[in-house]
């Protein structure tokens, strides 16, 4: 059995030369030949998987290690009887900690506290769920937008996109991308909705880049409206358009769900799928995969306001590091994929073991997703 797997999935060799010979190849484009006698294919988000890539191979498993599934189509798979599984909330922790990480610089930049925002969800699954939760658990006020689960009747607050825009001071995008459908999300962020945002709104796109209107969000920046833009995914990819990254306040290669927790998680929940679909399933624990991580332990003296927030979250995490290597090669050809493929490790907030003195402190910050612990000040 011949498993072809993206050279950018870590563990992946590890854990499926369980199951086949293993052979990592690049992901845009997969070197033709190499799917020829291969059995399984296990890609990321940058495979455009259709009839196409697979018409007339003998694959028989597509994995994709992603939440995203827009690169795939499914339908083609399933009436092709070939088995597919994606990686839904394998990242979802990374994407939020990405957001966290943006907005409490922009904070510190513009002189403003988060808990006087009001910050608009667009998309409240795994990603925009966990947003929330955390949001919240800080006392910010959260507005709330996914039509498919207020159709679907789910509990909620789920409010119309165009009260968000009216309302809230952050918009947060973390919808799937749809080109189609009654829930379409192509260009959802269009150029009215740009125009109505309020002044001094800050714009977040970490889902996929054509759910904001990348054009209109040029022209928008470029007649000087007052709007903080943050950016991680581009229209297109990997050829963002350069005057555009100019204009935004943070810019990063479409990397917000790479901690390395959440890469590994990727690769084990296609692994654990596919060993299912061949029969044989087993499950992955991630601790037995993940090194410790390097900076391990803090003391936290005192109650948790936002500039010790800040400082724990930029200490594990600064989008700035991202953005600064994302400016220094856009637009030159190859750079885009190659600063993801040779992405500098990163780990989830769970990494850092902060001992504090307060208890309101420890415990806002498990419920945050830090390991954190209460230990009287002697
Ligand atoms: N930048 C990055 O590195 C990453 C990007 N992503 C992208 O973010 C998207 C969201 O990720 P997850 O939360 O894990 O996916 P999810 O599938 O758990 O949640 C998506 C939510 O969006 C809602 N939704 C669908 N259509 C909508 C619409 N028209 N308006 C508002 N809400 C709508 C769905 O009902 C669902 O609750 C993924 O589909 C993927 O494209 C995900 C992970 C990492
Ligand atoms: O999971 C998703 O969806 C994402 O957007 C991934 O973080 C993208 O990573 P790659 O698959 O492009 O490496």
């Amino acid at each position: 059995m011949k498993i072809l797997v993206d050279e950018n999935m870590p563990y992946a060799r590890e854990l499926f030369s369980r199951l086949g010979d293993v052979r990592a190849v690049p992901g845009r484009p997969v070197p033709v030949e190499a799917l020829d006698d291969a059995d399984a294919l296990m890609v990321r988000s940058v495979t455009k998987v259709n009839e196409a890539l697979l018409a007339g191979k003998r694959v028989k498993f597509v994995g994709t290690a992603t939440a995203g599934t827009d690169h795939v189509d499914d339908g083609w798979l399933a009436q092709a009887g070939i088995g597919f599984s994606a990686a839904p909330g394998c990242n979802a922790i990374a994407v939020v900690e990405y957001v966290f990480s943006a907005l409490l610089m922009l904070g510190e930049r513009d002189s403003f506290a988060l808990t006087d925002r009001t910050v608009g969800i667009i998309g409240v699954g795994n990603v925009g769920g966990r947003l929330q939760k955390r949001l919240e658990a800080l006392g910010i006020r959260t507005l709330l937008c996914d039509p498919p689960r207020a159709d679907r009747g789910e509990a909620g607050d789920f409010r119309a996109l165009d009260e968000l825009v009216a309302e809230c001071d952050v918009l947060t995008f973390h919808t799937p991308l749809f080109k189609e459908g009654p829930y379409k999300t192509l260009h959802l962020a269009d150029e009215s909705l740009l125009r109505r945002l309020k002044p001094g709104a800050i714009l977040i796109n970490a889902c996929r880049g054509p759910v904001v209107d990348n054009a209109a969000l040029k022209r928008t920046l470029e007649e000087g409206h007052d709007l903080s833009v943050v950016l991680d995914v581009w229209e297109p990819e990997p050829d963002l358009d350069v005057e555009l990254l100019k204009l935004v306040d943070l810019g990063t290669a479409h990397i917000a769900g790479y901690t390395l927790e959440g890469k590994a998680r990727g690769t084990t929940q296609v692994f654990e799928a596919y060993s299912a679909f061949l029969g044989q399933p087993q499950q992955v624990a991630l601790d037995t995969l993940l090194p410790a991580p390097e900076f391990g332990r803090i003391t936290l003296h005192g109650p948790l306001d936002e500039s010790a927030l800040k400082r724990l979250v930029h200490l594990v995490y600064d989008v700035r590091r991202d953005d600064a290597l994302l400016r220094k090669v856009a637009g030159m050809p190859g750079e885009f994929d190659r600063l993801r493929k040779h992405y500098l490790e990163r780990r989830e907030w769970s990494s850092l073991y902060v001992i504090c003195d307060d208890a309101d402190a420890a415990a806002l910050l498990s419920k945050l997703g830090f390991n954190a612990v209460h230990h009287p000040a002697r």
